[in-house]
């Protein structure tokens, strides 16, 4: 594919830059040597980067901006502002933008770089790392199809692939950018609680992974709807029973609900601040 003669610069090497990296690496799809990883300060991390995926790596002030076919941009919210700010007059036309910084909207990007500068919204999450993210793109008005069939190519190199409108990407972020700390979350507290019962913790950890590895697979798999598996498990007066019973008793369900909706708010909010700090 195309992609493999794309050269590919990251602006901000965190760990979201890190993980998309390190699964294009890993799926062949793109030569290390056409990748280039940049921050601001830190060179040790700079350093193993180099290391660990045989990329280039540079301090921003050294880059050759001119020199990328697409230009991943993957700082704090915060940063997103300045960075793009130095970056613009940089810019070639050709030169497509892919933003991974949750809240920013294409409309906010596109507002700040020349006009037609072809812009997709992205939002990955750090299963990126193993090649299982499932990854959402929306497009800027400048971006062709043949623009938005590369971006596709290379978050397909990382996972799964799906193209939504601005509108769903605050709620696709609560659910899919940050979804996997929520199930990192009901993990630590499944292996606590086995250790505490007296499971080994190597054991423990490989027994609840195993588990919500398997119930996922069974959903993807088995095309059957959540409910009707879980139902499946169920003995009537059983042991699962007593188990679903605690977690609607403790509001498990609302939980995850107020988590999603919690987590899309502030996507919206950063957008709005941000807006409100640069219009
Ligand atoms: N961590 C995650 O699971 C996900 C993160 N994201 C988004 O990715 C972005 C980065 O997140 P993390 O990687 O977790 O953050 P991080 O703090 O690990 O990395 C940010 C990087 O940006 C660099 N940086 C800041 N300003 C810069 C500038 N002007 N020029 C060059 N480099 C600059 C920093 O030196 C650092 O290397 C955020 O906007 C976040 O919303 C999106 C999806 C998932
Ligand atoms: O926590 C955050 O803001 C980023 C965006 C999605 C996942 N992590």
């Amino acid at each position: 594919m195309m992609l493999q003669k794309k050269k590919v610069l990251f602006i901000g090497a965190g760990s979201m830059a890190e993980a998309i990296a390190a699964g294009i690496v890993q799926q062949n799809k793109v030569p290390p040597n056409h990748i280039t990883m940049t921050n601001k300060q830190d060179e040790q991390r700079r350093v193993q980067l180099m290391k660990d995926y045989h990329v280039i790596s540079l301090p921003i002030e050294e880059t050759e901006v001119q020199e990328a076919d697409l230009i991943v941009l993957a700082m704090k919210p915060k940063d997103a502002a300045s960075a793009i700010a130095a970056l613009a007059p940089k810019l070639l036309p050709h030169q497509l933008l892919l933003s991974v910084i949750a809240g920013v909207t294409t409309t906010f990007l596109e507002g700040m770089l020349p006009l037609e500068q072809p812009v997709i919204r992205v939002m990955p999450n750090t299963s990126s790392t193993i090649g299982e993210s499932i990854t959402a793109l929306t497009p800027g008005v400048a971006v062709s199809a043949d623009h938005l069939q590369l971006a596709r190519t290379l978050f397909e190199s990382i996972g799964g692939v799906t193209v939504i409108n601005e509108q769903q990407m605050d709620v696709f972020t609560g659910i899919a950018g940050s979804g996997p700390a929520y199930i990192y979350y009901v993990l630590e507290h499944m292996e606590e609680t086995a250790k505490q019962e007296g499971i080994p913790p190597e054991l423990a950890r490989e027994i609840v992974a195993q588990t919500v590895l398997g119930a996922s697979k069974m959903v993807l798999e088995t095309k059957t709807s959540p409910r009707t598996l879980r139902k499946k498990v169920t003995s009537p007066n059983g042991t699962t029973a007593a188990g679903v019973d605690a977690l609607k008793q403790h509001g498990a369900g609302m939980a995850f609900t107020e988590a999603i909706l919690r987590a899309k708010n502030r996507s919206t909010a950063i957008a709005k601040e941000l807006e409100m700090l640069h219009s």
